[in-house]
């Protein structure tokens, strides 16, 4: 009989640059239509362990299976069409392209001709329809990051990997994003893995919580029991 695999598995992941490890041995398994979060103080190797799994980052050894394939090898442009987004740390916006064609490039990812923006895009994110043709460099920074998490939803998704989406955002747009994210879970059933130095926004969102500390996973489990004692050891809160 097969065994079915959770949506998202690393199987002891070990990555790093040129000759410096940086990831070791990370095992992470991720649920359909979950959401999770990943802590840790700066510099544990969080943003590492996203670029692995979007294929930015090559691994030293491991494997990471999507959807019951295996993607170890896979290119980056594969497993976007495969159904992972990765909406990088500082969004990476095209500042003089407008917010319609910063969207339209989302339609790339997919492999498929462009075609209209879906109207569920403008009903999870009213704010672009009215900017649709101003230069993205023109938004203010929560404006980019809803742009990059709607760039993200164009290729039709299953996953979506988020780094540090509330990063010097004002707290009105940090709720919005946090509500209009549990929309697009809920709604959509696309399953989430979010990067976050905010512990109240990553509690309230995700159900699981992965901690890591020099480059390992050292604790994991449901948010609700994620307790302060953990947060005082591994991110000095
Ligand atoms: N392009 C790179 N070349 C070499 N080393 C890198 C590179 N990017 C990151 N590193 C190193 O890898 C380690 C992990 O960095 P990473 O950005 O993954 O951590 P992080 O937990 O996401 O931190 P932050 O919260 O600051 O983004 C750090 O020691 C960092 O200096």
């Amino acid at each position: 009989m097969a065994v079915t695999r959770p949506l998202l598995d690393l199987v002891n992941v070990t990555a790093g640059y040129g000759q410096t490890p940086v990831l070791f041995d990370v095992d992470m398994s991720v649920a359909e239509g979950e959401i999770a979060c990943l802590l840790g103080r700066n510099g544990v190797g969080k943003t590492t362990l996203l670029r692995s799994i979007i294929g930015l980052n090559a691994l030293t050894s491991g494997n990471i299976y999507f959807n019951d394939a295996d993607i170890t090898k896979a290119p980056t442009y594969k497993r976007a069409r495969k159904g992972i987004a990765y909406i990088p740390q500082g969004r990476e916006i095209i500042p003089y392209l407008t917010v319609l064609d910063n969207l339209k490039m989302g339609f790339s990812a997919s492999g498929k001709k462009a075609k209209r923006i879906p109207a569920e895009i403008y009903d999870f994110f009213p704010m672009l329809k009215e900017h649709l043709q101003r230069q993205g460099g023109l938004l203010s920074g929560g404006q980019q990051q809803q742009l990059a998490i709607a760039r993200g939803l164009m290729c039709n998704p299953k996953i979506i990997l988020l780094d540090e989406p509330t990063e010097g955002i004002q707290p009105s747009i940090v709720q919005e994003i946090e509500d209009t994210l549990r929309r697009i879970n809920i709604e959509k059933g696309i399953t989430i893995i979010v990067v976050e130095q905010k512990i109240e926004f990553a509690r309230k969102l995700a159900q699981q919580f992965f901690i890591m500390e020099k480059g390992a996973i050292v604790e994991k489990g449901k948010t609700d029991k994620l307790a302060d004692s953990l947060l005082h050891r591994y991110l000095a809160v």
